[in-house]
């Protein structure tokens, strides 16, 4: 089965088309105003457009009521919302209910007993991402780049499908694919030559690293 890769946290036309180019199945838009990557639903609708028939284009939210996922549901047209915060399971079929789209659930796994917090979620959320903690303190629950530690994923259910997420690199994303097999990476602050500033020469790399694992 292909790799599945999301290249999240987009902002401009040039580095989604990289990402497209590059082979992207799944891009990613952030909805989460601390964000440094942060998007108006009317902007990520625009910017959307040149994924249509490439790749998924996916809706990062954190914790966002009924109001917020209408706005961008109705403005950006995802294919796909992403829950990166504390939603439960009840949330979450709620969320699919009202928008008729496919769900990624976020979980933030620093050992293999953070594993266990999915078993709810199976049958009710369509795919999973296995993120880091955030660090002490951090704003974000997500796009620290910051690694966990792959191996806990070792035996997982093959028939889980989820994302690898956290902290990849052009550099070390060959050993997180010899280490663990996942059938996705997910990755955003590992491709930038900045907080929130996408970078196309590290995109490519990346999708240069994949290739050659
Ligand atoms: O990237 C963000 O700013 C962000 C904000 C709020 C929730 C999730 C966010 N990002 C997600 O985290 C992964 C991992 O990021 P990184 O590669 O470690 O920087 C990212 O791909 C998004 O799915």
């Amino acid at each position: 089965m292909p790799l599945d890769i999301k290249i999240c946290g987009l902002s401009t036309p040039d580095t989604l088309a990289a990402a497209l180019d590059g082979g992207a199945s799944h891009v990613g838009f952030i909805f989460f105003a601390k964000s440094p990557r942060n998007l108006m639903p009317a902007e990520a609708g625009r910017l959307r457009q040149a994924a249509q028939g490439r790749a998924q284009a996916v809706a990062v939210t954190v914790d966002a009521d009924d109001a917020a996922l209408d706005a961008i549901v109705a403005d950006m047209a995802p294919d796909m919302l992403q829950l990166h915060g504390r939603e439960t399971p009840a949330r979450v079929a709620e969320v699919k209910a009202r928008h008729g789209l496919p769900v990624m659930k976020a979980f933030s796994i620093a050992e293999k007993a953070d594993l266990e917090k999915v078993a709810p979620f199976r049958g009710v959320a369509d795919k999973f991402l296995f993120d880091a903690k955030p660090p002490k303190g951090a704003e974000l629950p997500g796009g620290n780049g910051v690694s966990f530690d792959w191996t806990v994923l070792a035996g997982l259910d093959p028939a889980i499908d989820y994302m690898l997420s956290g902290g990849l690199t052009p550099q070390n994303v060959a050993e997180a694919i010899r280490l663990v097999a996942p059938p996705g990476l997910d990755v955003s602050s590992g491709v930038e030559s900045a907080p929130g500033v996408k970078d196309i020469g590290l995109i490519a790399e990346f999708f240069r690293a994949v290739r050659g694992a």
